[in-house]
């Protein structure tokens, strides 16, 4: 399985106004635990703004964003170094990667973020995601780390989204204020009910509270993974969740991930297009077999790298529609000839397959 775990600053802390060392020890055994049983982790990790302000001793609590980006330029630095570390101990390498809304906005930074998280992976590196703070004013920022993990689940195609928090899971009332609040153990749709379980804020320290945990579940559901929020703070939480234990509060997700990614390469609107000869036309609509551009013989842009085309035989019919690799211009330029001369002929290459067969639609 592919795994998004999503850390809160509440879970990092530990209830203390600190990152919590054992507890980010507990954490990475976890992750180190689950990797070693073959499943893959992308963390997506709150606590920068924390670690900023641990690091600068504590100064009197300031929620402009400009102090919020100073405190995330100075921890989030710290932050990676006490996972690096940690990590070192399980021999898990790890990576960086900080994003911001327009990363998933933009179809070419999409792309490449996603072959960034696909190279960590095919790596064995554990990559480590928060939202780049210190330079996402409000306009450009997903704004709080469950959202964001919720677009990262996407991104990755991930098979399960954990959201670790403070509390045990979602309850029927805020839990701190209602001690009758009781646990949901299992969300069939984020419906209006749902939603309005959702208190305030969260903690003190942490962004959103369950208000953004449901928004992200919806998120995710909807493109076919499914959630679980539970408690961090329980031993081996992750492999738990992992193992099909019901510990907190699963969202199930609405259909199959490829049948959402095929839904919505559906939905996009197709202006571009390019022709195939018999073979490939073949290959594509009775085995379903990735585009080559060997197997092109014209193409109709403009398109750019991302975008939806749409397939047609060399009789002018569609035979399928697809997410393209390449943009027109670089497409007409290595059309008809094998893949391996497409990094002589462009300088460059992003894989053999002009269309990836999951990136394709059959009509
Ligand atoms: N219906 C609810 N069920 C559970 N927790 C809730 C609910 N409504 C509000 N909360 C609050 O949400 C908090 C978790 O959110 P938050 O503090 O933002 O954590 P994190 O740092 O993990 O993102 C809990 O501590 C709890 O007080
Ligand atoms: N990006 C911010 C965290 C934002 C956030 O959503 O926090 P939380 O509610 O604790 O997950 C940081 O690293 O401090």
């Amino acid at each position: 399985m592919r795994v998004v775990l999503k850390l809160g600053t509440s879970v990092l802390t530990a209830g203390t106004d600190r990152l919590h060392r054992p507890r980010l020890v507990d954490l990475l055994r976890g992750m180190a635990d689950i990797r070693a049983a073959g499943h893959e982790v992308v963390l997506v990790t709150s606590g920068a703004v924390l670690a900023g302000w641990e690091a600068l001793g504590f100064p009197p609590r300031d929620r402009t964003l400009a102090e919020k980006q100073l405190l995330a330029a100075v921890g989030q630095g710290r932050l990676m170094h006490l996972y690096a570390s940690i990590a070192d101990l399980y021999g898990v390498p790890v990576a960086q990667v900080l994003l911001t809304a327009d990363d998933f906005r933009d179809r070419t930074r999409y792309l490449n973020a996603r072959t960034t998280l696909d190279g960590c992976l095919a790596r064995g590196v554990l990559p480590i995601i928060n939202e780049n703070d210190a330079v996402a004013v409000e306009q450009i920022k997903v704004g709080d780390n469950d959202t964001l993990s919720a677009f990262v689940a996407n991104l990755a195609e991930a098979d399960l989204l954990v959201i670790l928090t403070d509390a045990p899971g979602l309850y029927t009332a805020d839990p701190r204020s209602d001690p009758a609040a009781t646990l949901i153990p299992v969300v069939e749709r984020v419906t209006p009910d749902i939603w309005a379980l959702a208190g305030g804020a969260g903690s003190h320290r942490g962004t959103g509270g369950m208000h953004t945990k449901i928004q992200a579940a919806e998120i995710a559901t909807r493109a076919g993974t499914p959630v679980v929020i539970a408690p961090g703070d329980a031993e081996n939480a992750l492999a738990r969740i992992v193992g099909g234990e019901a510990l907190g509060t699963r969202f199930l997700a609405h259909g199959s991930r490829l049948e959402a990614r095929k839904r919505w390469i559906l939905a996009e609107i197709a202006t571009g297009r390019v022709v195939l000869d018999d073979g490939a036309a073949r290959a594509v609509r009775e085995r379903g077999g990735s585009l080559l551009p060997a197997g092109i013989t014209a193409v109709h842009g403009p398109f750019e790298r991302g975008h939806t085309i749409r397939l047609l035989a060399p009789d002018g019919h569609e035979v399928a529609r697809g997410l393209t690799r390449y943009r027109a211009a670089d497409l007409e330029r290595i059309a008809g000839r094998h893949s391996r001369d497409i990094e002589g002929v462009l300088g460059f290459t992003y894989g053999p397959e002009a269309v990836h067969r999951d990136d394709l639609v059959r009509l």
